[in-house]
């Protein structure tokens, strides 16, 4: 059933991908629209708001443009950003809000507090309520969630070492671009006047593959037709949640060999511990041609403990991700097998679930070398039969493996021996 109350979109991208000028053309063009706006920036002073409101007939003054300052609205201002948004649909009438997120935001979170907030979602937002003391709000709901992405500067972005800081969370440039693309209902590819067909053709495709669910809209200065980002009824959480391309390539896995413009994926699968001193090499010199990657992986030392690789373009973290549900007590064991038979099938009699899955997308990637060098990382006969605990392991040590969910990223640990 089509939602009647006040659809908001959400525009994110990174630093001076051209989400404010994507903003005033909405403004321009909103026609019978009524809009209102909310700038978040993490200044002091709201340059963004400035500009908004100097190049469109919309005013700071009035209700209809919104700043939040000095912080992102990711983090601390998270009830800050539905009080406003609250505020908007209690004493204003209007037919949509946009929110433009700081350069450095994380789409998630954003779509989080707002489905949350607008009790969208089937979780239990009881908690969340509690701790930010927000009353759910009626009236609106979160209808496009849309990132702006830099045609000009995405393939340098990737190669980045550009380390950003989101008020004392670091992380890279690439890996924040990764993060906003995988988490979107619409991608604007914009300054496509700045890039020629070729480039522009292979970054479509590697956006395709790491968002296969998003719409891709080709824009110059953010001229994008506002039905295309305006009430379109395309969010999701649940969805948008899961459709990230490394996700779905670990659910249904196929060599995709029939390469779009040289964007091509492959999984890798190992029942056996990688040794740790030579797969720290090979993060420390990762091929460029890979893209992304994500997935688990088997160190040998760490029998306990599962962990996370992932990589978006230079940025390369590992991360704890659970322990091996071999460590798990027999009747919990026997409660997994009930609720994912195939683990039972694929269990191994010594060492239990315990192995290796790691999804690899790449842009005119060798399959067979980048397979080969993950190979070479692996244990050998004679290494298997040799004592682990002496290999040399540079690798991160992690505490309460249990706690951490995927996409906590302050928990989540800079591998300090990539890069
Ligand atoms: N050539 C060209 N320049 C563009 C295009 N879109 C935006 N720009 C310019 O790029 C610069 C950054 O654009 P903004 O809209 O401020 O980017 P932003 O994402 O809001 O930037 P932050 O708020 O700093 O994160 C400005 O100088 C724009 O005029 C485009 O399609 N082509």
């Amino acid at each position: 059933m089509e939602d009647q109350t006040i659809p908001v979109t959400v525009l994110s991208g990174t630093l001076g991908a051209g989400k404010t000028t994507t903003l005033n053309h909405l403004l321009c063009e909103s026609g019978d629209r009524e809009l209102a706006v909310l700038v978040n920036d993490m200044g002091e002073v709201n340059v963004d708001a400035d500009l908004v409101a100097e190049s469109s007939d919309i005013s700071a003054d009035e209700e209809e443009l919104i700043e939040l300052s000095n912080g992102c609205i990711c983090c601390e201002l998270r009830g800050d950003l539905l009080d406003a948004i609250g505020g908007l649909t209690r004493d204003q009438e209007f037919d949509a809000i946009i929110v433009e997120s700081t350069g450095v935001a994380e789409p998630l979170p954003v779509a989080q507090t707002l489905t949350l907030g607008f009790d969208q979602s089937d979780l239990d937002p009881t908690e969340f309520y509690e701790e930010t003391g927000i009353e759910p709000l009626e009236g609106c709901h979160l209808d496009t969630t849309v990132t702006v992405v830099d045609a000009h500067q995405f393939n340098e972005a990737m190669q980045s070492d550009e380390i950003l800081d989101d008020d004392g969370t670091k992380k890279h440039l690439g890996d924040l671009l990764v993060e906003q693309v995988e988490f979107c209902d619409v991608l604007l590819l914009n300054k496509c006047d700045l890039v020629d067909e070729a480039t522009l053709a292979e970054i479509e495709a590697t956006l395709e593959t790491l968002q296969p669910r998003a719409e891709v809209v080709r824009t110059t200065h953010g001229r994008v037709d506002p039905d295309d980002v305006i009430d379109t009824g395309r969010f999701d959480f649940e969805e948008a949640s899961r459709s990230a391309g490394w996700m779905q390539e670990l659910q249904e896995p196929h060599e995709s060999a029939e390469e779009e413009h040289g964007v091509t994926s492959f999984v890798f699968e190992a029942r056996r511990p990688f040794h740790p001193e030579r797969f720290a090499d090979l993060l420390d010199a990762f091929p460029e041609t890979v893209v992304r990657s994500k997935g688990h992986f088997w160190l040998a030392g760490r029998e306990e403990m599962a962990l996370m690789l992932n990589v978006a373009g230079r940025s390369i973290r590992v991360a704890p991700a659970g322990n091996w549900i071999a460590t798990h007590p027999p009747e919990e064991r026997e409660e997994q097998f009930e609720a994912h038979p195939e683990l039972e099938e694929s269990w191994d009699d010594e060492w239990g679930d315990r192995g290796t899955r790691l999804v690899v997308i790449g842009t005119e990637m060798d399959h067979e070398s980048v397979r080969n060098h993950l190979e070479l990382c692996l244990l050998t006969d004679e290494e298997m039969d040799a004592d682990w605990a002496a290999f040399d392991d540079r690798f991160p040590t992690f505490e309460e493996p249990e706690a951490v969910e995927e996409g906590e990223h302050d928990r989540q640990e800079e591998i300090g021996i990539a890069n």
